[in-house]
């Protein structure tokens, strides 16, 4: 499931010293996880905690991995990694309190759950970011912002082992964070429900489902990478396909009219920020 190869020789992944201690190594927590053995970081300076070990997980023991270890095994914490629901976290972050000191960095990627909540639960120097599941491939953008006491030190390990899964932008004002989880952390499932939506209209235009599937699956990333690789912005790309009079303005016409997907996206990116909001109470 995740295929993350190593982003960038990482020195400061690999001169990691202390325990990096990952609490819920389940969708995002486990993409990081391969990302920092990728990135050079020494498996025996990492330790899992989980109620249910996928056969992964269990399988990087071998590697020197630590799985569910008691406090006293774990050893000095340098960094709690928390990826488990942020529904869960007031219960499983008491149960991780006693494995952060004061010398602790606690980095959340915690939908909606503000540093205040991290500092009251769990303690330590607080940094709250917010990924996203390109990072299972390398590709992932991270959001973070750090709390007042955390030291450069610290933020020098959180940014390694963010970065280990993609690219990283840090922030001062941790009110962003709501709207940077809409757009950024969700932000790729807007982008495969374009896919399954494309294909499913181009079946209901007459095209047999797999020849559609197909079609919708190599648009959307092929448009993808595009993007990524050219330096021209967007909207320019877009006016690159669109031929006077032809059928992509015709089909623009229907996607840029009112209401149209602007206000359809604007609409989400709301009800996304909104939820964000509600599940930091
Ligand atoms: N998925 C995404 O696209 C993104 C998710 N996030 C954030 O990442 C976090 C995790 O999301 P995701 O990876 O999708 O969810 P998952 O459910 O895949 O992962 C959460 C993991 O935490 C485990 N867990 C449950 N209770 C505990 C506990 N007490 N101690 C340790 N681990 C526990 C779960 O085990 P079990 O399954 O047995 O309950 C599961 O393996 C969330 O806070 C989310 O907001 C951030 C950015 C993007
Ligand atoms: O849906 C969620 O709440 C999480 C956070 C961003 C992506 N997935």
């Amino acid at each position: 499931m995740f295929v993350v190869t190593a982003v960038a020789d990482n020195s400061t992944l690999k001169n990691i010293t202390g325990t990096i201690l990952l609490a819920g190594a389940g969708k995002m927590g486990g993409a990081m996880l391969t990302g920092w053995l990728a990135g050079g970081l020494d498996p025996r300076r990492v330790a899992v905690i989980d109620p249910q070990l996928s056969p992964e997980i269990s399988a990087l023991a071998a590697k020197g991995v630590a799985l569910n270890p008691d406090v006293k095994a774990a050893g000095a914490v340098e960094t709690l990694v928390v990826a488990v629901k942020p529904q869960m976290f007031r219960e499983a972050g008491a149960r991780m309190k006693p494995f952060v000191s004061d010398k602790t960095s606690v980095v959340s990627i915690m939908a909606g759950t503000t540093i205040a909540s991290l500092q009251e639960v769990c303690g330590g120097a607080v940094v709250r970011a917010m990924p996203n599941t390109p990072a299972a491939i390398g590709r992932g953008i991270t959001v973070a912002v750090a709390a007042n006491n955390v030291s450069a030190q610290q933020r020098a390990v959180a940014d390694a082992l963010l970065r280990a899964t993609g690219s990283v932008e840090w922030v001062d004002d941790e009110g962003l964070m709501d709207a940077v989880t809409a757009v950024s952390g969700s932000g790729p499932a807007y982008v495969f429900l374009l896919a399954e939506e494309l294909a499913r209209a181009g079946v209901e235009a007459g095209l047999p489902e797999a020849l559609a599937t197909t079609l919708a699956r190599e648009t959307v990333s092929g448009a993808g990478e595009l993007l990524r690789r050219s330096d021209l912005a967007a909207s320019t790309l877009r006016q690159n396909v669109t031929s006077p009079g032809g059928t992509t303005a015709a089909a623009l016409e229907v996607l840029m009219g009112l209401p149209g997907l602007r206000d359809l996206m604007i609409r989400a990116i709301a009800a996304a920020t909104r939820r964000s909001k509600e599940l930091a109470k």
